[in-house]
């Protein structure tokens, strides 16, 4: 087991298996912390990274090219007429950009805008209220900083993070009870992102040429997650980072953003793209272990946050694991399919899990290390 313990706190440990010990490092957000957001004018040494923000080209809004991400239709996806062309669509978003903004989604809307309503309340709560549901040190739930990274820089952001399917594994000491609407509300948004996701990876299968089952079978009743993210203003967004770039460890992530304020890059042929908030749509993500479900054919690919200068930004970003006979590895219908060999290692999912922790802290990316 990798465990370092780096200055200040020390954060261990997993809820997935107690047995086996996952280094997490989240950071608390302190009086101090909470003070800086508010005020921002000075950028605490630790938050200050401007090398990162300059990293890369950003796609300006005048170059020629499109820059929108591609828009899939979930009503064209069930309409049997139009269903051919959008399921082209999604697959080739899927495999040329990691990425797609899904409109007309069906997700029940009153689920959502009491999801949205209990988050805004919760952030907008006096600190102390929010460190009732501090993450310990035995998880990586609760309410704190992002993961820290090997730099020790720490994102602009304060996020709840929870573990929310399957239902048994849930930790509800660590689900706010202010304001009194957030369990449920939580408890609902996850039954529907959990119908979302199956509809998305039922479809997706249509796509590779799989039996739906192939791949509706890797994500059921397996573990869903949330981040939930408040990118406060900041008066220096060429100094700071949302979030620092990375690629998603699990299966597929469903990203709902509350307001219009921009943020989110997506690394394409090299650049950043800024993604334009949409209203009412969800920001679908193909993640890690769904590229090496497909043997490579979806791609998981790196994004970021910035802040911005003038408003906050929040995110409610639902992750799903997936993986085959208790391992992640390429689908074996579709390397039958294609013909093909595996492109990626097999490996077990509790080692996944712990691998893809340690490289996250580290800086690195674990996919990486599986590709053959
Ligand atoms: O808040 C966002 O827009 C992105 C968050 C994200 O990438 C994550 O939580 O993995
Ligand atoms: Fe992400």
């Amino acid at each position: 087991m990798i465990d370092r313990e780096p200055a200040g706190s020390s954060r261990h440990g997993s809820n997935m298996d107690p047995s086996i010990n996952i280094p997490v490092n989240r950071d608390a957000i302190t009086e101090e912390v909470a003070a800086a957001f508010a005020e921002s004018e000075v950028i605490p040494e630790r938050y200050c990274r401007p090398d990162e923000v300059h990293d890369g080209i950003v796609v300006g809004h005048d170059d020629d090219e499109a820059y929108e991400l591609p828009v899939v239709d979930m009503e064209k996806l069930l309409d049997p007429e139009l269903a051919e062309a959008e399921i082209a669509k999604l697959g080739s978003a899927c495999q040329d950009w990691g990425f797609f903004q899904l409109v007309n989604h069906g997700v029940d809307e009153q689920v959502v805008n009491e999801m949205k309503d209990s988050t805004v309340k919760f952030f907008s709560l006096p600190l102390e209220s929010k460190r009732t549901v501090e993450i310990q040190d035995n998880g990586f739930e609760g309410f704190g900083h992002h993961y820290r990274r090997a730099s020790g820089k720490l994102d602009w952001a304060e996020s709840v993070i929870l573990l929310t399917q399957p239902i048994q594994e849930r930790n509800p000491e660590m689900w706010p009870t202010n304001p009194s609407s957030f369990r449920d509300a939580l408890d609902k948004y996850s039954a529907e992102m959990t119908k979302l996701a199956m509809r998305i990876a039922s479809i997706m299968a249509t796509d590779l040429g799989v039996d739906q089952e192939a791949l509706v079978g890797a994500f059921r009743d397996k573990q869903q997650s949330m981040a939930i993210h408040h990118y406060p203003p900041c008066r220096h967004p060429d100094k700071v980072i949302g979030i620092t770039p990375h690629s998603d460890g699990l299966g597929l992530t469903l990203l709902l953003q509350l307001d219009d304020t921009p943020g989110l890059q997506i690394r394409k042929d090299g650049r950043w793209l800024p993604v334009r908030p949409r209203p009412g749509t969800f920001i679908i993500n193909v993640a890690d272990i769904l590229e090496v479900l497909t043997n490579g054919a979806y791609k998981s690919v790196e994004h970021r946050v910035l802040a911005d200068a003038e408003k906050g930004r929040t995110t409610i970003v639902t992750f799903h694991e997936a993986y085959v006979d208790g391992m992640v590895k390429p689908i074996p219908e579709v390397l039958k399919l294609n013909g093909a060999e595996a492109r990626y290692k097999s490996i077990e999912r509790l080692e996944y899990i712990k691998g893809n922790f340690v490289a996250l802290s580290e800086g690195t990316r674990f996919l990486e290390s599986l590709k053959i």
